[in-house]
């Protein structure tokens, strides 16, 4: 569903993603890790749409500047971006007339309500904190049904109930077919339902995991492993 080949991104003479070659299927999800400023986000954006970039990016066989593409593909964004001058409702439905969605009202209230927000729907996008705004932007992305749905960060700023709901949502999302794309810095939070893990280190995906590969071993240990050895490595 989601594949990346030969990707390259520079920011001036910085390499941000560096030859990125990625491949997500159906019913998978890809944990995206790597420190601070490893180009995580640069690839997260530039598969979405938003970045400028050397090589190729498809969705579902489309590339992924496509209006096919798009209706493909759900994005939560490392931080939320909200209009403050409309409601939550109204972003609800700003969501199902830009995708020409229809019968979306149920479904609007039954993530509204998962997450706590069905008592907010009048709240203006400006009224809300980081989290009730980050909630909004994961029943946002999700409306429309993608089948494929890329997270940035998705759990900082929850509280915990929203945390277990996202989990859990993200677990059906995968059962249900998704590809999922989930960049977080919280590996313990994964450690359930993952199937391949990309490492990235200073723009590079150092190491692909997958589940199989690591029998026993925790996702964490995998991680440490990689990185602060290539830190060691850094300084030769
Ligand atoms: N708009 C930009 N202009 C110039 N350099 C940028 C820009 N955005 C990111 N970078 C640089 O690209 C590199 C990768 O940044 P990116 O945000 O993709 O990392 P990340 O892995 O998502 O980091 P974090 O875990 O801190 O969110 C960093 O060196 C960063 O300074």
């Amino acid at each position: 569903m989601i594949d990346v080949h030969n990707m390259t991104k520079k920011y001036g003479k910085l390499k941000a993603n560096d030859n990125i070659n990625l491949s997500v299927a159906a019913g998978e999800l890809a944990v995206l890790l790597g420190p601070n400023g490893a180009g995580k986000s640069t690839l997260i954006k530039s598969v979405c749409g938003l970045l400028r970039y050397e090589g190729s990016i498809t969705i579902g066989g489309h590339e992924n500047h496509t209006v096919e593409a798009k209706r493909l593909l759900g994005y939560v964004p490392e931080f939320p971006v909200l209009y403050p001058m409309l409601t939550v409702g109204e972003h609800l439905e700003f969501i199902a007339k830009a995708y020409r969605l229809e019968s979306w009202e149920e479904r609007a209230q039954e993530l509204l309500r998962r997450f706590e927000l069905d008592d907010k729907q009048l709240k203006l996008g400006k009224e809300l904190s980081k989290g009730m705004q980050q909630k909004v932007s994961v029943c946002c992305a999700l409306l429309p049904e993608p089948k494929t749905v890329i997270f940035d960060e998705p759990l900082v700023g929850l509280d915990p109930h929203g945390i277990r709901e996202l989990k859990n949502l993200i677990a059906r999302l995968r059962d249900s077919g998704c590809a999922l794309v989930v960049s977080t810095h919280m590996i313990e939070s994964m450690e359930d339902n993952w199937d391949v893990t990309y490492i990235m280190v200073k723009g590079k995906i150092e190491r692909v995991v997958r589940r199989g590969d690591i029998a026993g071993q925790r996702l964490e240990d995998v991680y440490f492993a990689i990185t602060e050895g290539q830190l060691q490595g850094g300084a030769q």
